[in-house]
């Protein structure tokens, strides 16, 4: 599991760290760290040219520790300091290790910049002095120290301008701004460096291909049908009968035991031709409802509530999702939906992903699951996971669909609403990226993926 924990927590956990060990060791962690992580990139030392951009707190104090550390190792390092004072230690060490310290203007050729302005203390933001060195480096590639220097780093959030990352080394465990866009854009690759935190729960996660392994139902030797589960798809319409078969395509994915199309009678027979092994009405361990409903997205969540039954609410049924309330349910909206949903703008949701996400899962006793590039699937007590895996390929039309059927499957083998959601959305975003190896996908290539993924899961 890649956990990200506040900014609180880690500095309860840095101070009960730095109270047992010498004082500098747990900088000197942190600065080896990002150091080997910015030989990696220069694919050496001698010769090449790094710059680092100093704040003055800790965070610009690793980044001249490193700098040190390169430059014994034939590095030309050079540091800028862009606040009236800098870590006395790390300017130390720089200039020890035969560093020099610059002023901001043109430079030469360079291979590196190091973001070391601000990390876990700053405010969102830059001040105009580091808007202005950045403008200097233009194009060189940038490693951040702990987090790219301008964003928020609790929420993922950015308001102002901020730092563009292509590597991001962090210190003891991620952040929440690592996993949350828009900020976890900023970030580019992401590399811990284990500097001996103890960590408590962490409230934002991603789940690893090995958390999935583990959580994917697998049948019991003496299973039938029934105790694998069934999932039943009330989706699709006259109007639409495709969403009825890329819904039918994801719930078939062979996790469940068995799929019953529920839906309008118009769309029976394509879902019929296409998944001969779809049955009819009857009794089901979970519901799939909305996508392509049109105006029958009403009765049909009505129908499914009265069942009792865990329930996806997808597309046209979101609308009525007060009627879940309370029932174990995962709602799907896409930005655009959740926006409606809580009747604040599509920008304001795309600005603030994790508040938007939390607020209607808490305003609808559900988890909701919130897609985009970064999909984050949150719980009614505001703990949340982050679907990394995906591609932008990804965002094509009817992949919600297949994603709801997917979501709905797990559900009927028992699974949580919570894991079952960002269970669905990581096997979802691998298909796609296992589909979209030779270029551009359509949403039913996605689950015609998903046994490929799921064999190669099953079998770790
Ligand atoms: N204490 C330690 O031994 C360790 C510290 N670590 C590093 O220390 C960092 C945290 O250090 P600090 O607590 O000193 O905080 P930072 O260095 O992140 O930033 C705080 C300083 O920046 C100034 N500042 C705040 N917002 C600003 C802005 N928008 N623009 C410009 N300046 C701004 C503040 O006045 C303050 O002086 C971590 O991100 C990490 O890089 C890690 O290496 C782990 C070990
Ligand atoms: N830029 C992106 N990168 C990766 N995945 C994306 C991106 N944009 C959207 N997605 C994913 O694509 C899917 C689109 O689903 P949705 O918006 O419901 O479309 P539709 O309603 O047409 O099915 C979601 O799973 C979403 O997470
Ligand atoms: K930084």
């Amino acid at each position: 599991m890649l956990r990200a924990h506040t900014v609180e927590q880690v500095r309860t956990a840095e101070a009960a760290l730095l109270a047992r060990l010498p004082e500098g060791a747990l900088m000197q962690r942190a600065a080896a760290g990002l150091a080997y992580a910015v030989l990696d990139l220069l694919g050496g030392g001698y010769g090449r040219r790094v710059l680092l951009l100093v704040g003055s707190g800790d965070n610009g104090g690793d980044a001249l520790h490193a700098g040190a550390v390169l430059a014994r190792r034939g590095v030309q390092v050079e540091a800028w300091l862009l606040s009236s004072s800098a870590h006395e230690g790390g300017v130390a060490a720089l200039r020890g290790a035969g560093g020099r310290i610059g002023t901001p203007g043109p430079t030469g050729r360079l291979d590196v910049v190091v973001d070391g302005i601000v990390g876990i203390g700053g405010r969102p933001g830059l001040r105009p002095d580091a808007v202005a060195a950045l403008a200097h480096v233009a194009g060189v590639p940038v490693v951040a120290v702990d987090t790219p220097s301008g964003v928020d780093v609790d929420t993922g959030e950015i308001s102002g301008s901020h730092v563009t990352a292509d590597l991001t080394v962090t210190f003891g465990t991620h952040k929440v701004c690592h996993l949350v866009d828009p900020a976890a854009q900023a970030c580019g690759a992401l590399q811990l460096v284990d500097i001996g935190l103890d960590l408590p729960e962490a409230p934002v996660e991603a789940l690893q291909a090995a958390d999935v392994a583990a959580l994917l139902p697998r049948p019991a030797a003496d299973a039938h049908k029934y105790t694998r589960g069934v999932v039943g798809v009330r989706s699709g319409s006259a109007a639409y009968p495709g969403a009825a078969l890329l819904s039918v395509a994801g719930a078939a994915c062979g996790l469940a035991g068995m799929v019953r199309y529920d839906g309008d009678p118009a769309a029976l027979d394509l879902v019929r031709a296409a998944h001969p092994e779809v049955v009819g009405p009857g009794r089901v361990q979970a519901w799939v409802v909305g996508s392509g409903s049109d105006d029958g997205a009403e009765d049909a969540l009505r129908a499914a509530v009265a069942d009792g039954v865990p329930i996806v609410v997808d597309a046209d049924a979101l609308a009525f999702a007060r009627l879940t309330r309370g029932r174990p349910a995962v709602l799907t909206p896409h930005a655009g939906e959740l926006a409606r949903l809580l009747g604040v703008e599509r920008a304001d949701v795309e600005a603030r992903w994790l508040e938007h996400a939390r607020r209607a899962a808490r305003e609808h006793d559900a988890v909701v699951l919130l897609k985009g590039r970064h999909t984050v699937v949150a719980r009614p007590d505001g703990r949340a996971r982050v679907t990394t895996t995906g591609t932008p390929w990804l965002a094509t039309a009817g992949a919600g669909d297949v994603l709801g059927g997917l979501v709905g499957a797990l559900l009927a083998t028992g699974l949580d609403p919570f894991d079952a959601a960002s269970v669905g959305s990581w096997l979802h975003g691998a298909a796609a990226t296992l589909a979209a190896q030779d270029g551009p996908i359509v949403a039913s290539d996605v689950a015609a993926a998903l046994p490929d993924l799921l064999a190669t899961l099953t079998t770790r």
